[in-house]
């Protein structure tokens, strides 16, 4: 089939049966074509299609319904899952200056901000604890893992007063040390990698202890996922605790909000000999199968948009596995930006770049626009 022949067929159709959808093309009328002419006067009583059949594809998306079926998997309620910033602070309700319509609350403010949410159809948050009193962070990170803590609290209380929420632990030691690095340091400054994963694995252990459904260390120590999935065996719970491994997690400067909010910012040096560097495709593919073989029950990949092959290749090595995507704060927050500056509609946006997310392979995102998006998907 010719150009021209496809050209006058969709005016054809066009003319014919008109779709508020087709609303930027040129008529049949319009068109200085003859052949389209002739064709569209001989085609009104009798359509013979001779040629190429396959090469007409806008049928294929032609109503609303048609083109939610041409995705692989489409953006629902229960593949979010919303991050949550708690404070050491009860009472406080502080918005997040870089990271828009964000808040570090305290535990007494958690259920009244939840409570329309999951009415909604909220089915999963993630937890980050942000020690705020004076002189609580040290060395060893002690305050991950106190009993009193905001974690531990927030675990209790949201378990007992949301009986369907799934219940996800960030594990990390960068906001409760006094360097903000995601470990435990050697003289020099660098990870002490044995002695990390014994402590971020005994943090883990408190959490799931405590009532976490999924417990996701994003430390990017080496061998964590092996060292918390035995000590889940060794108490007799890894049958009921999902492990979350941040196995493919670069280093880059697209967490800087959510540094703000946490008080997360290393005090000297970055994160670049933990976390992967921004080229290291063939990297994050070694540590995804390792942490498969450590016994990950499921792979993030972070953050999202600047790392589509990255879930790609997650998907292709973890293709029995769910795989998880963390839309970044900073990615949230560029968004934001550009919809401000006029660049594009922010909801069109949220749910063109989640779109890309879960074409690239992931089946689970963390992303801040989660309350947003329960509003969208119920509309
Ligand atoms: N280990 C801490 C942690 N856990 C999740 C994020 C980033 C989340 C975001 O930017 O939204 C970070 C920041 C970091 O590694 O500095
Ligand atoms: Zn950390
Ligand atoms: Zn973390």
């Amino acid at each position: 089939m010719s150009f021209s022949t496809l050209v006058s067929d969709l005016h054809f159709r066009d003319n014919a049966n008109d779709r508020a959808s087709h609303a930027s093309r040129p008529s049949a009328q319009s068109t200085t074509s003859s052949n389209a002419r002739s064709y569209a006067s001989t085609a009104a009583t009798s359509v013979s299609v001779s040629g190429d059949i396959s090469s007409q594809l806008h049928g294929g998306y032609s109503h609303p319904l048609a083109r939610s079926w041409q995705a692989e998997r489409q953006l629902t309620k229960s593949m979010l899952i919303y991050p949550l910033f708690i404070s050491d602070q009860d009472e406080e309700e502080t918005l997040i200056p870089s990271l828009p319509n964000q808040h570090r609350r305290g535990i007494n403010k958690l259920v009244p901000h939840l409570e329309p949410l999951v009415r909604k159809g909220l089915r999963s948050v993630i937890l980050f604890g942000v020690p705020m009193a004076p002189n609580v962070k040290d060395a060893l990170g002690t305050a991950a893992d106190d009993p009193q803590g905001p974690v531990i609290q927030s675990i209790r209380l949201l378990r007992a007063r949301f009986p369907s929420l799934f219940i996800v632990a960030d594990v990390c030691l960068c906001e409760y040390t006094s360097h903000g690095h995601c470990g435990i340091l050697r003289d020099d400054g660098s990870l002490n990698n044995t002695l990390s994963v014994d402590r971020i694995s005994d943090v883990a252990m408190t959490y799931a202890e405590a009532g976490a459904h999924c417990v996701a260390p994003s430390d990017m120590n080496d061998g964590r996922i092996r060292a918390i999935k035995l000590k889940l065996i060794e108490a007799g719970i890894a049958h009921k605790i999902v492990l979350m491994s941040y196995s493919a997690k670069f280093s880059g400067c697209m967490y800087g909000p959510f540094r703000d909010a946490a008080g997360s910012c290393p005090s000297f040096g970055d994160r670049k000999c933990y976390q992967l560097p921004p080229g290291g495709r063939g990297l994050a593919r070694r540590a995804i199968h390792r942490d498969i073989g450590e016994g990950a029950d499921i792979i993030m990949v972070k953050p999202a948009s600047s790392y589509l092959d990255i879930i790609s290749d997650a998907k292709e090595i973890g293709k029995d596995m769910p795989i998880a995507a963390y839309q970044v704060s900073g990615e949230f927050a560029m968004i934001h930006a550009a919809a401000a500056a006029g660049v594009f509609n922010i909801k069109t946006m949220a749910f063109e770049s989640t779109e890309g997310i879960l074409r690239a392979g992931a089946t689970i995102v963390v992303s801040y626009f989660t309350p947003q998006f329960l509003d969208w998907l119920s509309s």
